[in-house]
């Protein structure tokens, strides 16, 4: 054996004996200690890997939808031998509590930072609210109001591809291709102040940058257990070290984790060449002075402030980048959601077709942003499929330091046979938001809450409880700080390819059998018998010209 192999096999003997005595710790540790939610009820956990794959289980809706009739509003997720309790949370007043009045105790796990740091940016603290500086002025209503002929663009672009598929008389067609070009579109022009050009046959740029986003959050649940990681990696300095490592994921032998590295390369370049075109035409004085996407208006917000507080380019990019990935795959799975929606309830369907005809023929022109926003039956169908069928159906958390966390409903404590009206949730324990269970609580909703109802929300708040989430008595966007800035941006979206569409089509379903898979962020439809390609079938049939 040369002294190289020594050195190697000594160092492997080394590495694999600590590794055994970190186990042996963890397990004797995780043995030892008492839960602090033994009291609690919850499902019992189906695998020995814990209760993270329950969560995340792609066909798992049903498990989230009837949460909160069957364990109530604070629920244990058990554990196993290295992992201690989570706690699955849908109580408003606990909401309140961890998303809005302390939301300092309650981070975003170590998971999800380290894989939303190597494609964006660091997102707590300082950063955080300079991101959220960069990205608010974009997705106000005033702002979107501006944008609203672009909006209509898209719409038309939209619809003249669906022509081209439909024809004349009633077509099956998959609405997903469409759909997904479409929300790329909204963010390229709105939010980036570029065109993918989508909508362009075989446009090579579409076709690269959309799968790359596809891919994105699919490839980074596979590589979840190493992305606490990710956090010290991005921390290291010296930077050229940091880069060496990066480079050599490209040489290791693990398909994941070098897809994973070519998907953000992929766009992290169009985001720096979209970036270095708009800075250079801002510097020649050649940008538009009433520019509304949100890369341009970085650099006229950035060329107001004093040089300490100046956002660095790093920093805007970052912003292009959870923008984009904030907000196309979600509104892709909303739209298709409600237009399939739309195909199972004609009655609702020829509701929505009348208010927008009535309110357009009164009108006598295009609707503006405002006025589109304001027909009162498309918005309740709107609130009603994002409240039963909210594109993130849940989000992760975890605790920073001990906090006594009160109750809208007090649960029972199973141990003591008491009844506890607040809860100490410990530093360490990992949260899980139930953003889908929240919804279809009949405490919150009222005993129809599991009803497809649009009507209910032409009572304030849906009729029943008020809770603390950000889009109309849901948690669909969230709430508090963290609360989805890009919220009427999505929706008016949502509303503006409903209208186009339903004034010329009407939509009814096929044959085929749809199933919706959780996986990444967000829901996706396939048809049975294939869940490798995304797919939205729907009857369109075109309406006689008036
Ligand atoms: C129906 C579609 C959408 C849904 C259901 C949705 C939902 C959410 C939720 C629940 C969060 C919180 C994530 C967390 O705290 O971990 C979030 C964050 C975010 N969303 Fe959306 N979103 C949608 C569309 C959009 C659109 C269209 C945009 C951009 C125009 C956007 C931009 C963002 C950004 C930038 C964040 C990060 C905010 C932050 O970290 O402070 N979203 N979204």
């Amino acid at each position: 054996m040369t002294s190289l192999e020594l050195v190697n096999s000594s160092t492997f003997t080394l590495v694999a004996l600590a590794t055994l005595a970190w186990a042996s710790f963890a397990i004797l540790r995780r043995a030892l200690k008492r839960s602090p939610y033994n009291g609690i009820n919850g499902p019992p956990s189906t695998s020995i890997l814990g209760y993270r794959l329950d969560v995340n289980n792609p066909d798992g809706f049903h498990w989230h939808a009837h949460m909160t009739e069957n364990y109530g509003h604070i629920v244990r997720l058990r554990g196993n031998v290295i992992q201690d309790d989570g706690l699955f949370i849908t109580d408003p007043k606990a909401l309140q509590t961890i998303l809005i009045r302390e939301q300092k105790n309650f981070d975003e796990t170590d998971e999800l930072r380290g894989g939303t740091n190597v494609s964006t940016v660091s997102v707590s603290g300082k950063e955080h609210k300079n991101l959220r500086r960069i990205i608010d002025p974009a997705v106000t209503s005033a702002n979107i109001s501006k944008l609203f002929p672009v909006f209509y663009e898209i719409g038309d672009q939209f619809m003249n591809s669906i022509d081209v598929t439909a024809g004349e008389g009633s077509t099956n067609i998959d609405i997903i291709q469409f759909l997904s070009r479409s929300t790329l579109e909204f963010i390229g022009r709105g939010g980036l102040g570029h065109s993918f050009r989508s909508f362009e046959k075989d446009s090579a740029e579409y076709i690269i940058f959309h799968s790359a986003i596809h891919a994105l959050f699919p490839t980074m649940t596979r590589l979840f257990f190493i992305f606490p990681f990710f956090e010290s990696w991005r921390n290291m300095r010296p930077v050229r070290l940091r880069k060496a490592l990066y480079n050599a994921i490209d040489y290791l032998p693990w398909p994941s984790a070098r897809k994973f590295k070519h998907l953000i390369d992929t766009m992290h370049s169009t985001y720096h060449d979209i970036y270095n075109d708009k800075k250079r035409a801002f510097e020649k004085g050649v940008l538009d002075e009433d520019v509304k996407d949100m890369t341009s208006l970085s650099f006229k917000t950035n060329a107001s402030l004093p040089e300490s507080e100046k956002f660095s380019d790093q920093l805007v990019i970052s912003s292009m980048s959870v923008l984009t990935l904030g907000g196309q795959e979600t509104t892709t799975g909303a739209l298709s959601r409600h237009i399939l929606m739309l195909a199972q309830h004609p009655e609702e369907q020829q509701k929505i077709r009348d208010e927008i005809k009535g309110a357009a023929e009164a009108l006598g022109r295009d609707f503006t942003y405002e006025e589109l926003n304001a027909l009162p039956y498309l918005d309740c169908f709107v609130k009603e499929v994002l409240r039963l069928y909210p594109p993130v159906p849940f989000l992760w958390r975890t605790t920073k330091q001990d906090t006594i966390v009160p109750l809208e409903f007090p649960i029972e404590n199973l141990g003591s046979n008491s009844t506890m009206d607040k809860i100490l949730i410990t530093k360490g324990t990992t949260i899980c938001i139930g953003i889908a269970a929240a919804n279809r609580s009949s405490r919150i909703y009222g005993p129809n809450a599991h009803d497809f109802k649009p009507e209910r929300w032409l009572q304030p708040d849906g009729g029943q409880l008020k809770t603390y989430g950000a889009y109309s008595n849901t948690y669909t966007f969230l709430a508090g700080s963290r609360a989805c800035p890009g919220m009427r941006f999505a929706v008016i979206e949502i509303k503006l390819i409903l209208f186009v569409l339903l004034r010329k089509y009407a939509l009814s379903v096929t044959n085929d059998e749809i199933e919706w898979k959780m996986g990444g962020i967000t829901f996706t439809p396939y048809v049975k018998g294939d869940d490798i390609h995304p797919c939205a079938p729907v009857k369109l049939t075109r309406l006689p010209e008036h």
